[in-house]
């Protein structure tokens, strides 16, 4: 940066107030609020391998806050009718899913006996209460009220996912844009509960087959419903490495969450975010 370009720089980030906390001095640290990150790997035993764990849950953390970032704001994109937007959106959802994928290779040097030092540490604690997760999930439309139990002592928390639970899906939002074109869609997919779990619906099938056999007319809806398949395949696939890698750590032992453990993880496999994209496959 030349010596003239600073001064201007400054007085333009003063004059439009963007950088209200604009400081000279401020660090690399300070910015990125290290000094909180990297003193909350607080490990409650001894055991040298407590720390991967730690470190695994928390970068899982920080990839799905960008995931709920960028879905809410395509969501927003799609609802308002600006799809092109919330493409470059999911197609950074899918990189980071793959970030997501690629951490259970790390979490595979885990071993079974190293994992047993620490499990007991660990109480009733579970991936169940990852809220994060459970917004992801319904954000894609996966909605299930059971889910919030596991938060009826913490009520900031239970308003915040009760309040997402009844908000309309990435899913719901597409296929409003599908009626919105033009495609006949079932008054009652429409305007349903959006509470509930997604269920697959003929009107909705039909209609994306349409989309699917003439990508000449309906070129941007096509697109959305690959980006939807991606985003979903990453979804499934990162089920199944988290089912695989607990099998290969805990084998058939019960959940510290209290479920049956890998019997529960393998049940969640045979859910679909978007079954009418799924179901249509066959039909082409
Ligand atoms: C040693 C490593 C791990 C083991 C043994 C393990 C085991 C389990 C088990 C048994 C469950 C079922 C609930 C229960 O009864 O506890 C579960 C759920 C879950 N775990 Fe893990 N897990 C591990 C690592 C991870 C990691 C690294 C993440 C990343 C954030 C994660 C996220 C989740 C989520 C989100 C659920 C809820 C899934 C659902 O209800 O669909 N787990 N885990
Ligand atoms: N459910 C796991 C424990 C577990 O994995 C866990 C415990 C505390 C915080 C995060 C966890 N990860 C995901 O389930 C188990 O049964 O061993």
């Amino acid at each position: 940066m030349s010596q003239s370009e600073k001064p201007s720089q400054k007085k333009e980030s003063v004059d439009t107030g963007i950088h209200t906390n604009f400081k000279d001095d401020m660090t690399y640290g300070d910015y990125l609020g290290l000094d909180h990150i990297l003193s909350s790997q607080k490990r409650l035993s001894e055991h040298h391998d407590e720390m991967l764990f730690i470190v695994i849950h928390q970068t899982s953390e920080l990839w799905m806050k960008l995931i709920l970032h960028e879905l809410e704001a395509a969501t927003k994109s799609i609802a308002g009718g600006e799809l092109e937007p919330a493409f470059k959106m999911l197609a950074r959802v899918s990189r980071v899913q793959e970030q997501l994928i690629q951490s259970w290779d790390v979490l595979s040097t885990l071993t079974p006996t190293e994992y047993m030092e620490f499990r007991d540490h660990l109480g009733h604690s579970s991936g169940f209460q990852s809220w994060q997760n459970r917004l992801i999930e319904f954000s894609l439309g996966h909605k299930n009220e059971r889910a919030l139990l596991v938060y009826q002592h913490q009520p900031e928390l239970y308003h915040r996912m009760e309040k997402a639970l009844h908000q309309p899906s990435l899913y719901d939002v597409s296929i409003q844009q599908l009626a919105n074109r033009g495609l006949p869609i079932d008054t009652n997919r429409l305007q349903r509960d959006f509470s509930q779990d997604t269920i697959a619906d003929a009107s909705v099938e039909a209609a994306w087959l349409t989309v699917y056999r003439n990508v000449d007319q309906y070129w941007d809806l096509y697109e959305l419903a690959e980006k939807l398949v991606d985003v979903e395949d990453r979804q499934q696939r990162w089920r199944y490495n988290h089912l695989k890698t607990v099998e290969r750590i805990i084998g058939y032992k019960t959940g510290t969450g209290g479920s049956s453990g890998v019997t529960y993880l393998k049940r969640v496999l045979d859910h679909r975010f978007f079954p009418e994209l799924w179901n249509l496959r066959t039909q082409l």
